[in-house]
């Protein structure tokens, strides 16, 4: 029979024609402006509580749009901050561009990108699973983080190690060691929390977006190794990069700020 290739992923331009809420009243990624970003008093009074377990990594796959770091959710919950419940991490991936560029960030700020964007995915604990909470206007809560050029992160290189072992979609390598996720997290806990949506379809409006203000320094050999990342583009199979969803209209939201 004649061998149907499996057709390459459309553009973001295009996921409005499968998925119409790509044109929705809370899209994401959105251009921060900072100018814009009202100070609520009640994110510090209740500050953003971030408690993981350092066993809680089970394996990393390339999914044919990113690295997933799969989580086994024991101890691993945030709440505070915009939260009105617990949240517990179930995964987390990324977002980057071409090598040695500046773009690739989802969220920018005062139209300022970086090279790659971190998200951290956690699912509201009022529901039975993360596919039931998935769609809900209050289901997942994502934590945002900017990685810029700069020196090597220690945290993250265990992980940037083992992008090499899964270069193609649905490989997948066991984390046999410790690994503890909110090293990956700057060191000042200020973000900006906003009511948007997954970047990539199904597009669902259901993120609590918190997209801390400080960006983590990664060296460009780590950035690189995002690129052993392989998946398939028009013409064949290649480094996987420009994974990325540009900003959308803000729609009139607000963005709060610690
Ligand atoms: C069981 O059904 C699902 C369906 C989708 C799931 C998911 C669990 C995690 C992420 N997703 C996502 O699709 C997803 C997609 C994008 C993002 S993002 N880039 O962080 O906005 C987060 C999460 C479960
Ligand atoms: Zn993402």
């Amino acid at each position: 029979f004649l061998q149907v290739a499996s057709p390459v992923p459309q553009g973001p331009n295009k996921w409005h024609e499968q998925f119409p809420i790509a044109k929705g009243q809370r899209q994401s990624p959105i251009d921060i402006v900072t100018s814009n970003a009202k100070v609520d008093k009640a994110l510090s009074d209740n500050p953003l509580k971030v408690s993981y377990s350092n066993n809680c990594c089970q394996s990393v796959t390339n999914t044919g749009a990113s690295f997933q770091v799969v989580v086994d959710g024991a101890g691993t919950e945030i709440s505070g901050g915009p939260l009105d419940s617990t949240y517990k991490l179930v995964q987390f991936h990324a977002h980057w561009g071409p090598l040695g560029g500046d773009e690739g960030s989802e969220h920018t700020v005062d139209g300022v990108t970086y090279p790659a964007e971190l998200h951290l995915v956690h699912w509201n604990q009022k529901y039975k699973d993360v596919g039931e909470a998935v769609d809900k206007p209050d289901g997942l809560a994502v934590i945002g983080v900017f990685f810029s050029r700069g020196k090597e992160h220690a945290g993250f290189k265990p992980i940037s190690d083992l992008f090499a072992k899964v270069p193609r979609k649905a490989d997948k390598v066991d984390i046999s060691f410790n690994y503890d996720p909110a090293c990956l997290l700057p060191a000042r806990r200020d973000y900006w929390t906003y009511l948007g949506s997954l970047t990539t379809p199904p597009l669902f409006e259901s993120v609590t977006w918190i997209v801390m203000k400080d960006p983590v320094e990664v060296s460009a050999e780590q950035l690189a190794a995002l690129r052993n990342l392989l998946w398939e583009t028009p013409s064949g199979e290649g480094q996987m990069c420009n994974n990325y969803r540009p900003p959308q209209p803000l729609q009139g939201r607000l963005v709060r700020s610690t």
